[in-house]
């Protein structure tokens, strides 16, 4: 499968969504251990929704999580939704019980995005100035944004990941590692997102997605579409770029393309 230079891109197919997220959880746990058994800190950000959201659940469930020493783990998020702190529809609340409840972290360490009632109160672009300056302060050399180990990303029926949009003006900005979103075609309307210039800095980059209503955008972004038109094409990891569906999500790929893993 095609990516941008240094980027391959992989599919795998799982059976249905509850598989795929325990498949992701695994996988997750897996590549944890893996870093950090090379070098003392981890980088991830997480997404938000469906799959997202059930893998971190997944993890939960995983005994196999306790390998992990995730003390070490930085968490960040590649988007989140303006709400105020605890609001439910957030994603880090979302994760939060989902999983980070569960978990012994370092709270220094968990990077959630500004809510609405935060510092910047309800000013949405110094929202995503802070953020870009916390991310700053864990960056990599010659980068302005940490050396991400794995980066996942659930998919809308529209292709978006993160809160990159189709045709959105988010999809257009390459300068900050971190934009305000204002109108966001699926609600709330302020959101902020990681930009493409930030994801494709990851080492690996995870799109998760389950569901026939999305099976027209994987088709798209992984059958040559332009990432103005499905974002979900512009989500490339530098090392490795790693699509994992359930089958109804790709029943519409070419049958090249389409490696199932699960009975
Ligand atoms: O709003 C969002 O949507 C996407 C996809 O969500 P899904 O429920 O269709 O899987 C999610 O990845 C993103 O983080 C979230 O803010």
């Amino acid at each position: 499968m095609g990516g941008r230079a240094g980027a391959t891109r992989e599919l795998i197919v799982h059976r249905d969504a509850p598989l795929l997220a325990q498949a992701v959880a695994a996988r997750l746990v897996t590549k944890l251990v893996d870093v950090l058994a090379a070098k003392d800190h981890a980088h991830l950000a997480l997404t938000g929704g469906s799959v997202g959201i059930g893998s971190l659940a997944a993890v939960a469930e995983l005994p196999a999580r306790v390998a992990v020493d995730w003390k070490r783990v930085h968490l960040w998020w590649s988007d989140e939704r303006f709400l105020p702190e605890g609001d439910p529809e957030r994603n880090v609340t979302q994760a939060r019980r989902a999983l980070l409840d569960k978990l012994e972290l370092d709270a220094a360490f968990v990077h959630a995005m500004p809510a609405s009632d935060g510092p910047d109160g309800d000013d949405l672009e110094a929202a995503a100035q802070r953020y870009a300056a916390d991310l700053a302060r864990f960056a990599g050399p010659d980068s302005d944004v940490p050396d991400f180990d794995v980066e996942l990303f659930g998919m809308g029926p529209d292709g978006h990941v993160a809160s990159l949009f189709p045709e959105h003006p988010g999809v257009y900005e390459e300068e900050p590692s971190v934009i305000a979103v204002h109108n966001s075609p699926k609600p709330p309307p302020n959101r902020l997102s990681f930009t493409f210039r930030t994801i494709q800095s990851a080492r690996e980059v995870w799109v998760v997605a389950a569901g026939g209503e999305k099976a027209a955008a994987a088709h798209m972004a992984l059958s040559g579409g332009g990432r103005v038109q499905v974002p979900a094409a512009g989500a490339l990891g530098h090392v490795r770029t790693l699509w994992l569906l359930d089958r109804a999500c790709a029943a519409d790929l070419p049958p090249g393309l389409n490696r199932p893993a699960s009975p």
